[in-house]
């Protein structure tokens, strides 16, 4: 995600690549890839990259929470900017490792930052400021849109737009299974999915229609897309995507839990 989010920064020439340092735990081979491929400064001294920073964008597993904050804690100070894009811990939490009133905003970005098409949503902890809001909104924005959503609501983020990538990536590889079979190239296959995606992205960008309006307008009676809709309606399509998104919404609430607890 980290990645993502550099990429994305860079290919919008919103921050120099001379003013983003890059550092993580222990893999040197990724950190000179992140050096070669987006000419960032990288930094294999985890302090040294925290010391220098105005904002510092915590990017590792949930796990790893813990042990990263209680290495960088002594040298934080209140002048710097926490952000974080771990998915499922609260603001509470992170202030709360810190054990200081640093300012600390929640962000849920998703993998199209790498394209500048985030769906990405930021909300603040108790010690961060309307302005450092307003910074963090605009960094992001440098990666796609930023919804302003209370704390409360992240978990339904994470669920929907911080995850939502993987399910449609998961459909079209389904779709281009499905195109190989019926006799394409796996190259057509490819082609021809990914412009039916990027038109259905745009048309929904610029249409007041409703998504069942969207598919209806395809749909001829008796023709190819009704013999497709309505065998993903005998499968129960619609209330798999749903159980789906609720499941990964459960599952933002349980990794902040689980955390809280310990
Ligand atoms: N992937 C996605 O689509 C999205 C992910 N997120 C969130 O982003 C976070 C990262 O996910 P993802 O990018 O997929 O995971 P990755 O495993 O790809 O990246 C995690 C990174 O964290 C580094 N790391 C681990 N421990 C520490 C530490 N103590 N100090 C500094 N760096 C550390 C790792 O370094 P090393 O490799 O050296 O161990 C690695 O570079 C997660 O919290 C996830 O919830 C949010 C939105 C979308
Ligand atoms: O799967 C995850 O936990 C992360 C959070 C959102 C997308 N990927």
């Amino acid at each position: 995600m980290a990645e993502a989010i550099i990429g994305g920064l860079i290919s919008r020439n919103i921050v120099s690549p001379h003013s983003i340092t890059a550092a993580n735990l222990q893999d040197q081979l990724r950190l000179e890839y992140i050096e070669e491929t987006y000419k960032v400064n990288v930094q294999s001294d985890r302090l040294e990259a925290v010391k220098e920073a105005d904002i510092i964008i915590l990017a590792m597993k949930p796990k790893n929470l813990h042990d990263a904050i209680a290495h960088i804690k002594p040298v934080l100070t209140n002048d710097q900017l926490v952000v974080s894009v771990i998915a499922g811990i609260p603001t509470s939490l992170i202030e709360e490792e810190l054990g200081a009133p640093i300012p600390v905003i929640r962000t849920m970005p998703n993998t199209s930052a790498k394209v500048g098409e985030s769906a990405s949503a930021i909300c603040r902890g108790a010690y961060a400021t309307d302005a450092h809001l307003a910074t963090v909104e605009t960094l992001f924005r440098a990666i796609g849109s930023v919804s302003l959503v209370k704390e409360e609501q992240m978990d339904a983020v994470t669920g929907v737009a911080g995850s939502g990538p993987a399910y449609f990536y998961y459909m079209i590889e389904a779709m281009e299974k499905a195109a190989c079979e019926a006799g394409l190239s796996e190259e057509q296959a490819h082609e021809l999915v990914t412009q039916t995606v990027v038109g259905v992205g745009k048309r929904l960008q610029n249409t007041k229609k409703s998504p069942s309006e969207l598919y209806q307008e395809v749909m001829s009676p008796g023709g190819t897309t009704e013999a497709g809709i309505h065998t993903l309606r005998d499968h129960s399509f619609q209330q798999t995507v749903q159980s789906a998104v609720g499941k990964a919404v459960h599952r933002s609430k349980e990794l902040g839990q689980v955390l809280s607890k310990n």
